[in-house]
């Protein structure tokens, strides 16, 4: 089965286009984890972030389809953050929730080939060493970055998300300016929908996806229209003051074709007051599982 198969069954089975953004901060982790490090020992902060991302994988499996985790977390503690990821990407993997690592990579072709073969693929036999489903890329560096990445998706039933229209308020510096009479974000969603052409699985449904912020509701619509046979990856829900009513363009008729990160409002939902927790924090998962429904809920309303 394919990625975008895989992807949109998911949703089905779920009821849920929530992805849950695994973006740990040891400041904001809940008092239990965050008394449990000891002073700023890198690897005792990796142990935390390890116990804070797989009990929320337990709080919302089955609950939505699939989790990001966002590897600048666990870079920033060097090798032992590299080993908590494995061991996030891992416990995802075996609670059946399709994992798309947030890396945002890519390099010249026979670099971008490494990158490919590192992050994508949870399948055996052909397993890569990180075993994500999915990587977010960056498409800078042209079609010939790109291309290396979709040959490994073919092989290994995977797919990779590409920047197209990013949620923060600098990303239209580049991806605005307008080029041969259109916006380059618009040339990529075009080189995005060129990409699967030959590749559609029995909905219509490529291994290249697109991220389109929550942020940019008019050209979400728009975006939607551009890449038909693109999983959006819509990003900016929640913290960054994405709605419901602004993604809503972004999921087909069958309320599928589209998954809506959250990660600050839905794991740090201890520090929301409308999920009040016990003072001790202990109880933390009830307010994750809690802002998950919420979430859910509001997708679709
Ligand atoms: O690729 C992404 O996921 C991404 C693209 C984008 O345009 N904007 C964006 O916020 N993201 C990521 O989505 C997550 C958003 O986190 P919250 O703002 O806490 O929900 C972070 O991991 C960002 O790196």
């Amino acid at each position: 089965m394919t990625f975008a198969t895989q992807l949109n069954a998911a949703i089905l089975r779920t009821g849920s286009v929530t992805c849950v953004g695994l973006d740990p901060r040891l400041e904001q982790l809940p008092k239990p984890l965050r008394e449990s490090v000891s002073g700023d020992r890198k690897d005792s902060v990796a142990a935390a972030y390890t116990q804070f991302c797989c009990e929320i994988i337990d709080a919302v499996a089955g609950l939505v389809p699939c989790v990001k985790p966002q590897a600048a977390f666990f870079e920033q503690l060097g090798p032992a953050g590299m080993v908590s990821l494995g061991e996030v990407i891992s416990h995802a993997n075996r609670a059946g929730l399709i994992v798309i690592t947030d890396g945002k990579r890519n390099d010249i072709g026979s670099t971008a080939t490494a990158y490919a073969d590192a992050y994508l693929g949870s399948a055996e036999p052909d397993r890569s060493p990180w075993g994500s489903d999915a990587l977010t890329v960056s498409p800078y560096l042209g079609r010939d970055s790109l291309e290396p990445f979709v040959e490994v998706c073919d092989r290994r039933a995977a797919g990779i998300f590409v920047l197209v229209k990013t949620s923060n308020p600098g990303g239209g510096y580049l991806q605005d300016l307008s080029v041969d009479g259109k916006t380059v974000y618009q040339s990529v969603a075009e080189l995005v929908t060129e990409l699967n052409q030959t590749r559609l699985d029995a909905d219509g449904y490529g291994p290249v996806g697109a991220v389109v912020g929550a942020t940019y509701p008019e050209q979400l619509v728009e975006m939607r229209k551009a890449m038909p046979n693109s999983i959006l990856l819509v990003p900016g829900f929640g913290a960054q003051g994405g709605s419901a009513d602004d993604v809503r363009a972004a999921m087909d008729a069958n309320g599928a074709g589209a998954v809506v990160n959250s990660s600050r409002h839905i794991i740090f939902a201890h520090k929301r007051e409308e999920f009040s927790v016990k003072a001790d924090e202990s109880n933390w998962q009830d307010a994750v599982r809690a802002a998950t429904v919420q979430m859910n809920e509001q997708l679709k309303g």
